[in-house]
């Protein structure tokens, strides 16, 4: 089974190096500048095992050739409407397509764009991010993948894509409801890039300074919208997000607030945003907070650049 992961940043060069390095036939679609570093080789920095690929096969708009069986895409949101012009010519008849995106509103850019019956519901729970010399730094153990079809339930070609995807060194299961998976995993990462992006801390830190109240404000806010939206998150998910999110030594910070840190763009509309546009009438004054915080950085962000 051929496939293309769109972008080799963090989700996707983690995710790509370690199927690569399992045997399985894939190859990354970059820019030039990421095409550069790769000829370079792809290193992997992580608790699970290093890894070291000398010539991680790799295409660019410019030599795409072809379609491919799989298209991964784990490129950020901002970038959705680029990265789809750009995989278009990879996508044939029975070319199934997987993001790996947080949020959930790219999943209908991508059905209306390539029809539904070709678009995977998928996410991933794992904290990493390119390091300064582009290699792909991993920080704790968690390196989840989950996909399914957004209809529910089993199908062939699922069943056919997790037998490429299993076994390659990562947490990687079927399930069959992504999308309530999705809705729980939206709740969580809204939740903790809010309230790591306002507090610019770690979950533990924000706790350490007696601010606690606010993240679970934040999960009770979301817990809200997804169930008004037919989506409560189940029993497992509601004690792992307070789990977490209660726990004062935890370093976990959102990836969106590595992003403020580097001074790049966030993924505010996506994950805030969309999520305020889908609260109806129901007052989210925490949510609300932390997407004008994020708006007015990328406010501030345009007027400086
Ligand atoms: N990092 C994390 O820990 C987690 C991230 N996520 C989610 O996963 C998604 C990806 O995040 P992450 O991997 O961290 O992001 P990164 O910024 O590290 O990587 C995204 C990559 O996509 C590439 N890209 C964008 N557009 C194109 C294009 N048109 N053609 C080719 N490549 C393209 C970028 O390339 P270029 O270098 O050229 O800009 C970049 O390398 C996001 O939605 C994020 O919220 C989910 C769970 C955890
Ligand atoms: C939930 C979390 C923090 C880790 O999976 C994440 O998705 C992110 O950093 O973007």
């Amino acid at each position: 089974m051929r496939c293309l992961i769109l972008g080799a940043g963090g989700i996707g060069g983690y995710f790509g190096g370690r199927l690569l390095a399992a045997g399985r036939d894939v190859t990354f679609l970059v820019r030039p500048a990421r095409a550069a570093r790769l000829a370079q080789g792809l290193r992997i920095i992580s608790p699970r095992g290093d890894l070291a690929l000398p010539a991680p096969p790799l295409v660019t708009s410019q030599t795409l050739t072809g379609t491919y069986d799989v298209v991964m895409v784990s490129c950020k949101a901002y970038d959705l409407e680029n990265a789809i012009d750009t995989i278009a010519p990879a996508v044939g008849r029975e070319t199934v397509i997987v993001p790996l995106l947080n949020g959930f509103g790219h999943l209908d850019t991508l059905r209306a764009r390539f029809g539904a019956e070709r678009v995977l519901g998928g996410y991933c729970l794992i904290s990493v991010t390119l390091d300064g010399e582009g290699g792909i730094a991993h920080f704790n153990q968690a390196d989840v993948l989950r996909l399914g079809e957004i209809a529910g339930g089993p199908s062939e070609r699922v069943r056919a894509i997790g037998a490429m995807l299993g076994g390659a060194g990562f947490d990687f299961a079927v399930s069959d409801d992504i999308v309530q998976e999705m809705w729980e995993k939206w709740v969580f990462i809204a939740t903790t890039a809010s309230a790591t992006c306002l507090m610019r801390a770690a979950i533990g830190d924000i706790i350490g300074a007696g601010a606690g109240d606010v993240t679970l404000g934040l999960l009770a806010e979301c817990e809200a919208i997804a169930s008004d939206n037919g989506h409560p998150p189940g029993e497992a998910a509601r004690k792992r997000a307070r789990d977490q999110l209660t726990d004062a030594t935890s370093p976990i910070m959102a990836s969106m607030l590595r992003d403020i840190e580097r001074g790049g763009p966030v993924e505010a509309d996506a994950i805030q945003g969309e999520m305020l546009r889908r609260a109806g009438d129901r007052p989210a004054p925490l949510l609300r907070l932390a997407h004008a915080h994020l708006r007015a950085y990328e406010a501030r962000r345009a007027r400086q650049s």
